[in-house]
């Protein structure tokens, strides 16, 4: 099947490249001149495990291609995804104006009845205002489909081609037909296409993010109550984890959820509930503590320091928002730079994939080292905001030694408590015992 993607960033370009990769022809389009140029030059332009080499594999066998021209792009294509930017609008709730302009573009261009897929998490309506813009200036039949992606970064690849449910909205048997082709290889083992109506699978994606973004914050809270309690998250999440009906996914406590979804979502979906007089209170709570979380660990580090961090150099392990990914949106780490900073502490950082992004934010306000052993030299202390694997078992010789006070702020958990004071440590974490050292 001829398939087009409109905006190549991570989801257009994992779901292009998947697409290729179970034989489709795909064209992605970017109005980016120098992301297609890069594309175009068999050069990927995130970093995502797994893609790479699909990506080469389909290029090398002429089945993705990548242009700036929407017209050239969707030429005999039978189904258009649309994988744009959703932002934050002022008011919080998501900006639809890439969707409508390139919905707007679409209408002339159309040539053949074309199924248009909404890829991009948008509110709930949204498919009848792209139907609508699209109808203005349209000649041909077509329809517009809600088919929400539910796939994480890092692990993108994987949960695109195995997706635990495709869930796809529409009313129309034909647009139906085509997604079924489409999806078959995808969920060939088992796992289903849910169909329902359009708004119910624009709400489903808001619903799945929220929900989980709930479930987080939920166990936050309660790794907060842990501390005051002297009783350990680790040993509850495990414990109400075992609970098939709870489940052990998404229960870890941490310096709260980032990225460029969970925030965002949880916001829009807050402000729909505003527009039709709604009061969705957990949603407001769920904000507000991970506003809270996020830096939480920055009292606990001027306390150690008796309340004064000028003049302290903050060695810190982690910039993404998760790990695997070089993305920064939303990422934890950059609120703590910012508390870190602005108290007069001076920040080295390094992580395994984002600091060019970083770089490219906030320039020279921290050091950016090239392991995460230099980051240590000189450092009164470490902080770690990622989980990345390299973290989890370093040379904790060479870490003590390099720290002036030998003293860890973990902000995802990664060591045990007692282990840490028998290294020598003061070690905070959250919701677990703290190591006075
Ligand atoms: N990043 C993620 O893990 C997931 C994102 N989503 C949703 O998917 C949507 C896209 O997200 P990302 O891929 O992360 O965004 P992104 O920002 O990485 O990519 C969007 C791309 O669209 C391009 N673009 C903007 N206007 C355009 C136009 N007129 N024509 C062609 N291209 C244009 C941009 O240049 C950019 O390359 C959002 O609604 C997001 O909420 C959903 C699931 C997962
Ligand atoms: O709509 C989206 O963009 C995507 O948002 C999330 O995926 P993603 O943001 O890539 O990453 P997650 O693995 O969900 O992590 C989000 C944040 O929650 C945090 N998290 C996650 C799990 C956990 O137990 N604890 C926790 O603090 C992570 O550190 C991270 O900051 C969802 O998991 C995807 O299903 C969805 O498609």
């Amino acid at each position: 099947m001829k398939v087009a993607v409109v905006g190549t960033g991570y989801v257009g370009l994992v779901t292009g490249t998947c697409f290729a990769e179970t034989g489709n022809t795909v064209t992605c389009i970017d109005i980016d001149e120098k992301k297609v140029e890069s594309l175009n030059n068999g050069k990927i332009t995130i970093y995502e495990p797994g893609l790479e080499a699909l990506f080469e594999r389909n290029i090398k066998q002429n089945r993705l291609h990548f242009t700036t021209d929407l017209k050239e792009g969707i030429e005999g294509a039978k189904v258009i995804f649309l994988a744009l930017p959703t932002p934050p609008g002022e008011d919080g709730s998501a900006d639809l104006k890439y969707i409508l302009k390139v919905a707007d573009d679409l209408g002339p261009l159309l040539k053949d009845y074309a199924v248009i897929v909404d890829k991009s998490t948008v509110p709930v309506g949204t498919a009848e205002k792209v139907t609508a813009k699209i109808k203005q200036n349209a000649k041909v039949d077509f329809d517009v489909v809600s088919n929400p992606e539910f796939l994480r970064e890092g692990v993108a690849v994987e949960d695109f081609m195995k997706p635990d449910r495709v869930v796809v909205g529409t009313r129309s048997e034909k647009a139906k037909k085509i997604m079924d082709m489409l999806y078959a290889p995808l969920v060939r083992q088992g796992n289903p296409v849910i169909y329902m109506d359009e708004k119910s699978a624009e709400l489903t994606k808001y619903a799945a993010n929220s929900f989980l973004a709930t479930k987080i914050t939920f166990m936050n809270e309660i790794a907060n109550m842990c501390e005051l309690l002297g009783a350990d998250v680790d040993a509850v999440r495990k414990g109400v984890g075992t609970d098939t009906r709870i489940g052990k996914r998404f229960l870890f406590a941490g310096i709260g959820y980032g990225g460029s979804c969970f925030p965002k979502d949880v916001q829009a979906l807050a402000k729909s509930a505003q527009e039709v007089n709604y009061d969705f209170d957990i949603l407001n709570a769920v904000m507000n503590v991970n506003d809270k979380q996020k830096t939480k660990l920055i009292p606990q580090i001027k306390n150690y320091f008796a309340g004064d961090l000028k003049g302290k150099t903050i060695a810190l392990w982690g910039l993404s928002f998760k790990p695997y990914t070089d993305d920064i949106r939303e990422a934890p780490a950059l609120y703590n730079i910012d508390e870190l900073v602005k108290a007069g502490a001076k920040v080295q950082a390094y992580d395994p994939e984002a600091m060019e992004n970083v770089k490219g934010q906030i320039g020279d306000k921290i050091v950016y080292c090239d392991d995460q052993y230099s980051a240590l030299e000189n450092a009164d202390a470490l902080l770690i905001a990622t989980e990345w694997p390299v973290f989890r078992t370093p040379d904790f010789d060479r870490v003590h030694s390099a720290l002036k006070n030998k003293v860890i702020f973990d902000g995802r958990n990664l060591y045990n408590p007692d282990d840490m004071g028998e290294l020598g440590f003061a070690y905070y974490s959250i919701g677990r015992t703290t190591i006075n050292g």
